[in-house]
């Protein structure tokens, strides 16, 4: 299928993902210049972060994005001033949005009408209300509207193919039972490194900040521990099932956030007071360890009865979850063509490169659509 000449990029959010993305970009755009079929030239029009913008009335192509966006002084476009900009411009345009904000999400919906693809790691869109998710694929074009394409793979399981994979099982008229699985890259840091296998292990506190540091957390670490980000995921996947699940408040997820510090008025002093509670964890890893077991941070959706849980669990040593590496995810997908012996995709589940992999692969797969 041949790729269209030029294609405009916007992109939403410079941070962890975002800057690993925008690297990505760059060598797929140097790929397509010199593609055999025909050159494709991406250029990328917009770039901003929460408090700056760098884009230029003629569309001009950033091709010093750094040093641009470090002397910029221009506030970000309101959303529906950035739609205006971006559909006037000279071609079809694929907006990025490598943040984690809830109004960019909720305004998916008025993007894709106006013909903006849009691709993200972004889960507020998905596992938002349910409202939102059907306004959405009714706007899209790989919906049941006309307007924009929309791709999200990196909302699940950062770059592993886990969405592709599951859309497909369905669209081949499978039938998906249960998935289950390890589906934060932050929990499983956590645990792998405070419980491993063969015992020692460091303070649960300390790991959280290591987590932080290698870019594996949400930018406020709470809205991991507080078992949101994993509820987010499974929303998604119980809708992509068929379930309609409303919010991923709307069944129980296990929160590690200490009721002392539910109060706290930012990430900062949250991470600065959870040493107080090591004890706490240390007690919960010695009774799994006095059972021969560890302790992990699990999901699952059950689909025929439409069951969808978040929280710890205990395991044998032996168990896959158990021997887990790294920020690795492990997501089981149990279904009747599969048998007992579950589809499994398991692999690092944050972390900026990887993320980014499924952001750019998305990308690639709205360029072969738009013509
Ligand atoms: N990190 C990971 O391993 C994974 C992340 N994701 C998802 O990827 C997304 C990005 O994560 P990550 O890069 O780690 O987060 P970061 O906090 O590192 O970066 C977020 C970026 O978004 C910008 N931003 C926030 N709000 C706005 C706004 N309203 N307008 C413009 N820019 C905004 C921030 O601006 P500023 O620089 O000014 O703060 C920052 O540049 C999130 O949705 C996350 O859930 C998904 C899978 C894995
Ligand atoms: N904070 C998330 C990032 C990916 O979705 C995680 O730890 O899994
Ligand atoms: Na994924």
């Amino acid at each position: 299928m041949p790729l269209p000449r030029q294609v405009f990029i916007a992109v939403i959010g410079a941070g962890g993902v975002g800057k690993c993305f925008l690297s990505q970009l760059h060598h797929l755009a140097s790929n397509l210049s010199r593609s055999p079929a025909g050159p494709t030239y991406l250029s990328l029009i917009l770039l901003s972060t929460s408090g700056k913008s760098i884009h230029h009335a003629d569309y001009k192509s950033l091709n010093n994005w750094e040093s641009e966006l470090a002397s910029s002084t221009t506030p970000p476009l309101p959303l529906p001033q950035l739609a205006d900009y971006l559909v006037k411009a000279p071609g079809k345009v694929v907006l990025v949005d490598n943040t984690s904000n809830q109004d960019v999400a909720d305004s998916y919906p008025m993007f894709l009408k106006k013909g903006l693809s849009i691709v993200t790691p972004n889960k507020k869109a998905f596992s938002g209300s349910y409202q939102l998710w059907n306004d959405i694929f009714a706007a899209a074009a790989n919906g049941q509207g006309s307007g924009g394409y929309i791709y999200h793979e990196s909302s699940v399981g950062a770059g592993l193919p886990v969405i592709s994979t599951l859309k497909e099982l369905v669209e081949t008229g499978d039938e998906v039972r249960k998935i289950e699985g390890v589906f934060s890259g932050t929990m499983s840091f956590l645990f792998n490194s405070f419980q491993p296998v063969n015992g020692g292990g460091g303070k649960f506190s300390a790991e959280v900040k290591t987590a932080k540091d290698k870019g594996f957390t949400e930018p406020d670490p709470r809205d991991d521990l507080n078992g949101l980000d994993v509820a987010r995921k499974l929303t998604i996947l119980a809708r992509l099932a068929g379930l309609k699940v409303e919010s991923p408040t709307s069944f129980p997820v296990q929160s590690l956030i200490p009721k002392e510090l539910e109060s706290c008025s930012s990430g900062d002093e949250f991470l600065q007071r959870l040493p107080e509670f090591d004890g706490q964890m240390d007690e919960l890893k010695s009774a799994a360890e006095k059972e021969g077991k560890v302790v992990r941070f699990v999901g699952s959706v059950d689909v025929p009865k439409g069951e969808v849980k978040v929280g710890l669990e205990k395991f044998d040593k032996s168990h896959p979850i158990a021997a887990l590496k790294g920020s690795d995810n492990i997501i089981a997908f149990y279904t009747k063509r599969y048998g007992d012996n579950p589809l499994i995709i398991q692999g690092a589940g944050a972390g900026g490169e990887v993320t980014a992999m499924g952001v750019t692969g998305d990308l690639v797969k709205v360029l072969k659509l738009l013509q």
